[in-house]
């Protein structure tokens, strides 16, 4: 079993949160009812100038109020960085090296940087906690992710949720998993980041295949039995890319993120792939979502790592040739209908 961590401490602090979507707001709406202050740096000067009126974010999660004594909204990231001790990221991975391309070392210098990210920095093929590594400095044990089964409209409705912060540094995991337990929601520490991580990136293409194949007509029953050898796929993949005895794939970080992704009725890349599925071409379901599917980058990411490990993964190959070659969704389904088993 991976290393679970006990929640002890809980900081009062001052954190800045990056991105104007979801589970930006999402992470907001926690940390601002638990006392945290937030700096909120959103990409849109209207959206700022929204929330500053109405305290409540203008296109997500539109019920949910904020506190204005907690949350201050900015258009300039410098200000919103400025006295923070953490800065968390919640911009989807594709935008993150252009949202941060004024940025340097010195406004990551001595801070936590804590990525709410599932996706991978495209081109780079690259973590985003690894991007933010070679791109700032920012050493390992002030690196953590936010991962487990958790869709921003629930936490919304303060549905009982649960979250996992992985972090090589015990201290960190720990420090900001105490900052998110609340009435609705408990978070527990891991060691394991790149895992946890890595896991996160690839359920996305899962949700896109099972979005693909109910819009192609498949039932429950192939459902079930893609999800199963999903699990499979991520495990032959993390065993040659990160191999690690302690992880325990079957617990909710990972395992937990991938069923939710796979059958909630929530999620940005079920809702995609289904689109795929029943003949959208990926440019008009892009435009038809308001939301951003961090599956469809992450696919080219992993087939292009995979490239170089050879691990057999026919769900993201099928996903791969799909949205990026133009194969045919019941002729890839199809092939992958005589491998599942
Ligand atoms: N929504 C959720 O429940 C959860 C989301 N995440 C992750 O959080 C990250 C952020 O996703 P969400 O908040 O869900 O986003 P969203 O799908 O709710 O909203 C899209 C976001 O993308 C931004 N965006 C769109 N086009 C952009 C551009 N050209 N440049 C910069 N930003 C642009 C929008 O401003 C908005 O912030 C993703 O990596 C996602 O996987 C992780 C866990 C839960
Ligand atoms: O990662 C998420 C929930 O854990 C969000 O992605 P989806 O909206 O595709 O499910």
């Amino acid at each position: 079993m991976t290393d679970i961590i006990e929640i002890k401490k809980k900081l009062p602090t001052q954190i800045a949160v990056l991105g104007g979507g979801s589970w930006a707001t999402a992470i907001i709406k926690i940390l601002s009812e638990n006392n945290v202050k937030i700096k909120w740096w959103l990409r849109r000067k209207t959206d700022v100038d929204f929330i500053k009126k109405y305290n409540h974010n203008p296109s997500y999660l539109t019920d949910a109020p904020l506190n204005p004594r907690k949350v201050k909204a900015y258009h300039k990231m410098n200000d919103a960085l400025n006295g923070v001790e953490y800065i968390i990221l919640a911009v989807p991975a594709a935008f993150v090296p252009d949202a941060l391309k004024n940025l340097n070392r010195r406004h990551f210098q001595d801070k936590r940087v804590v990525s709410a990210i599932k996706g991978m920095i495209p081109n780079e093929n690259l973590l985003v906690t690894d991007w933010i590594e070679k791109e700032f400095g920012v050493p390992q044990t002030n690196l953590c992710v936010i991962a487990g089964p958790c869709h921003a409209e629930e936490v919304a409705l303060e549905k009982q949720s649960y979250l996992t912060i992985a972090s090589p540094s015990k201290a960190c995991a720990e420090d900001f998993a105490s900052l998110l337990n609340c009435r609705y929601l408990q978070a527990h520490a891991i060691l394991d980041l790149y895992g946890v991580e890595y896991c996160a990136v690839i359920k996305n293409i899962i949700a896109l295949a099972c979005g693909i194949t109910h819009g192609l007509g498949y039932g429950d029953n192939f459902q079930a039995v893609m999800v199963s050898n999903a699990m499979q796929e991520i495990h032959r993949f993390l065993d040659a890319v990160y191999p690690e005895t302690k992880r325990d794939l079957h617990s909710s970080g990972y395992l937990g993120d991938l069923l939710v992704t796979a059958y909630s009725q929530f999620s940005r890349n079920r809702t995609f792939g289904n689109m795929i599925g029943r003949g959208y071409s990926v440019k008009s379901a892009q435009m038809e979502m308001n939301m951003v599917a961090e599956g469809y980058y992450a696919v080219k990411s992993i087939h292009q790592i995979n490239e170089r490990y050879g691990v057999e993964m026919p769900i993201i190959k099928a996903v791969y040739n799909i949205l990026y070659e133009k194969a045919a969704p019941t002729s890839e389904i199809g092939i992958l209908k005589d491998y599942l088993k």
